[in-house]
């Protein structure tokens, strides 16, 4: 088996071959928003796996996305994708063997971040990918959804998601840029529809929020028997969020509202009345990080508190095992190579789940996957972010 990059002539066979390997997926974007990773294919990063004969059985790819970390630091980042193996050729290593060469070749194009978002929660631990961003659903019975936050409306204006785009982009532009953890939607997704919720081709409708002429906020939502479903609130402000939120509990002919992304932490649930009012489910992992060039990482993202750490990072998967001492000052790191002794010991999975902060160092040692030499409240305090990171993006 060898496994190889792809150029444009390749697409046909690409695409042959993720399709089998996924049995699923429609062939087109569709018009309304439902949108598709495969529209947007670079195929000068995406890789074939062949057999001996020159069978393609595996594919891969990765996009080239800006990725917002703490401190509001944009940053590129490749996004993992269209990872699939022909079902007669797996468990005997393909995927592994992908994995080896795509990581190499980030690398050597000099990239520090890669990101996912996993199929199924067990394959990608072991490549050294950890789950940072996290999701959940949040459902309101419109009868109890009285708000103890004050609402100050700006206009609100209903649009097909059709006529809606050039304001989408423009909002989502400003907010990815202060969301740790939120991707950029590149301009040609937006034209092509991909990228975003829904998959589903219900019709969707987006409320845009203004103050004056200028948009600074919108919601996309779809409305099926009594309930509306909302795919994701866009804004900066929190004020804003709250009279988008306010727009759908007070939509007439509706009985319960969902909100299908809520970040863990959202002030969401402190603006009911009744605490209970949002209940919430099926939490989730969104994003997962791989680092790739730890101190690169670490100096780049922003950080909320001085203070010193040494961690002593395993990846088992590239063989590599360093110890790093962290130092912060006035929100700017360094980090070197050290023996002193250890702070946290700790696989690069995990730095991964820790690195945009939406996961406490304390509690993966709680969970018994970090070790820490005293308390880990130092860790804890060093790597929160300024809000929970929260991704948005679908691919
Ligand atoms: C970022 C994305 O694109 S996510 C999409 C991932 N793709 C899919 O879900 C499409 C359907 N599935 C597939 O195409 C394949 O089953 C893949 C890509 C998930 C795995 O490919 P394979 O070539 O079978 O993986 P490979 O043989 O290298 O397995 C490596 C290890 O991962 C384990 N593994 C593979 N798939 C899974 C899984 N779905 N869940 C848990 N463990 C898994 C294997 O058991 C093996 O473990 P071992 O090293 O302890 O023996």
């Amino acid at each position: 088996m060898q496994i190889r990059s792809t150029t444009a002539q390749d697409l046909d066979v690409f695409l042959g071959t993720v399709h089998t390997a996924f049995g699923r997926f429609p062939e087109t974007p569709d018009p309304d928003g439902g949108g598709l990773w495969w529209s947007a294919l670079e195929m000068d990063r995406s890789l074939l796996a062949e057999t001996e004969d020159g069978k393609a059985v595996g594919t891969a790819t990765a996009y080239s996305f800006e990725l917002t970390l703490p401190g509001d630091v944009v940053v590129p980042a490749a996004g993992i994708t269209a990872v699939g193996v022909l079902p007669t050729h797996r468990r005997q290593g393909v995927l592994t063997e992908m994995m080896r060469y795509q990581l190499g070749e980030l690398r050597e194009r000099g990239e520090f971040l890669s990101v996912l978002l996993s199929s199924e929660g067990g394959i990608y631990g072991r490549f050294g990918y950890g789950p940072a961003t996290y999701t959940r659903r949040m459902t309101v019975q419109r009868s109890q959804g009285a708000f103890r936050t004050q609402v100050r409306t700006g206009a609100i204006e209903v649009l097909p998601r059709s006529e809606a785009t050039d304001v989408m982009e423009q909002v989502y532009d400003r907010y990815r840029r202060t969301q740790p953890g939120a991707l950029g939607r590149p301009h040609r997704w937006w034209a092509l529809g991909a990228g975003m919720p829904p998959m589903t081709p219900a019709p969707r409708y987006v409320a845009v929020h203004r103050d004056g002429d200028q948009p600074d906020g919108y919601a996309t939502y779809v409305l099926d028997s009594g309930t509306l479903t909302i795919d994701e609130i866009i804004t900066t402000d929190d004020a804003v969020f709250a009279a988008l939120a306010r727009f759908a509990l007070d939509h007439d002919l509706v009985t319960e509202v969902v909100f299908k992304q809520v970040p863990t932490g959202h002030p969401l649930h402190w603006m009911f009345a009744d605490f209970n009012a949002g209940q919430v489910s099926g939490e989730m992992d969104w994003l997962w990080m791989r680092l790739l060039d730890v101190p690169r990482a670490l100096t780049t993202r922003g950080w909320l508190t001085d203070g010193e750490i040494v961690l002593d990072v395993d990846d088992p998967f590239l063989q590599e095992r360093h110890r790093y001492l962290l130092t912060v000052e006035n929100g700017m790191a360094e980090c070197v190579e050290t023996t002193r002794d250890p702070d946290l010991e700790l696989d690069v999975r995990d730095l991964g789940s820790l690195y945009l902060g939406g996961t406490a160092p304390s509690t993966l040692v709680r969970a018994g996957h970090v070790t820490a030499h005293g308390s880990a409240a130092k860790a804890d305090a060093l790597f929160r972010s300024e809000r929970p990171p929260h991704c948005l993006h679908w691919f």
